[in-house]
């Protein structure tokens, strides 16, 4: 672990994900503490690659930052900016649900990171409590695109193979179809999982809970939270919509949380169709 990697000293074991190894590392020369991700396997390589060029082309105060990419003794290696704090996930789990307030701060700040994204034709697909930090003074970092990839570059998956983590998944994604109103979908998934501590699409089964993805059929959160405001049911109601089609954009959430008034009247319209889609046949 002493042995420094071009000028980097581990420092720290941070954890491991579908893409390789998280290290802390300090970089003498810049005096900066980074996160390193590793590759383990080989056969990843490529897709590696790509999260390293999606991610080293942005800037935006929600995002962590790309340092540099390289490769050392057969190790892929993605430098990344080192963000402390715990993952929402990590939070929930700790601490229960959050209020209101902190929610809607911490989804203002994402759904801006996510328009961000969307505005330049990338698709993050693995939106999830899990891969979003707090950073101090509750700044909210997004990480890890692992399972992003401009909409234009070469597709990564086979057909057939559903990426993406399940209980975020958005209806369509299923038969194989990703776009940015997907990420919108897990936007409302992280909503309803910040404010009630509950997964709104949980399940014993693959099929059940795809089943009831697809019918966007998950309990009133005013059910597991009941001071909760008509503006954030209604929110998420707009984001768990079936179609990708008449789901809220990221800039959307951004403007409904600048004025929430705008979430004041019941929409009857799409309380209907949401209706329709669960019980058709
Ligand atoms: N830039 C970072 N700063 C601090 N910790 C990080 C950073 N990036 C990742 N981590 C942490 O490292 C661990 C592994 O992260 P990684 O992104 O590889 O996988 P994951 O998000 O846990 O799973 P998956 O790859 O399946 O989405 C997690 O605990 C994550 O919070």
């Amino acid at each position: 672990m002493n042995q420094p990697i071009r000028g980097y000293t581990l420092t720290q074991w941070v954890g491991s994900g579908g893409m390789g190894e998280v290290y802390q590392a300090y970089h003498t020369a810049t005096q900066r503490t980074v996160a390193i991700k590793m590759l383990s396997r080989v056969e990843q390589a490529e897709r590696f690659r790509n999260e390293a060029a999606v991610q080293a082309s942005l800037r935006h105060p929600h995002i962590a930052l790309v340092y540099e990419f390289f490769v050392e003794n057969n190790l892929s290696c993605l430098v990344l900016e080192y963000i402390e704090g715990p993952t929402i996930e990590q939070y929930i789990k700790k601490s229960g649900p959050l209020s209101e307030e902190v929610a809607w701060n911490l989804l203002a700040q994402i759904a801006s990171a996510m328009d961000y994204l969307h505005n330049r034709g990338i698709v993050h697909r693995d939106l999830k409590a899990g891969n979003v930090k707090i950073a101090r003074q509750g700044k909210a970092k997004l990480l890890d695109f692992g399972l992003a990839r401009f909409a234009n570059s070469p597709k990564l998956t086979h057909e057939g193979y559903v990426i993406g983590t399940t209980g975020s998944m958005a209806p369509e994604q299923f038969s194989g179809q990703s776009s940015s109103a997907s990420d919108c979908w897990a936007l409302g998934v992280l909503l309803y999982e910040m404010l009630t501590g509950q997964s709104p699409f949980g399940g014993s089964t693959l099929s059940e809970i795809s089943r009831r993805i697809q019918k966007a059929d998950y309990v009133a959160p005013q059910k597991l939270n009941p001071r909760l405001s008509k503006a954030s049911e209604r929110l998420i109601d707009k984001l768990l919509t079936v179609s990708p089609d008449r789901r809220f954009t990221a800039r959307q959430v951004v403007e409904a949380l600048r004025h929430p008034h705008l979430l004041d009247s019941p929409d009857w319209v799409g309380q209907m169709r949401k209706w329709w889609d669960r019980v058709k046949p």
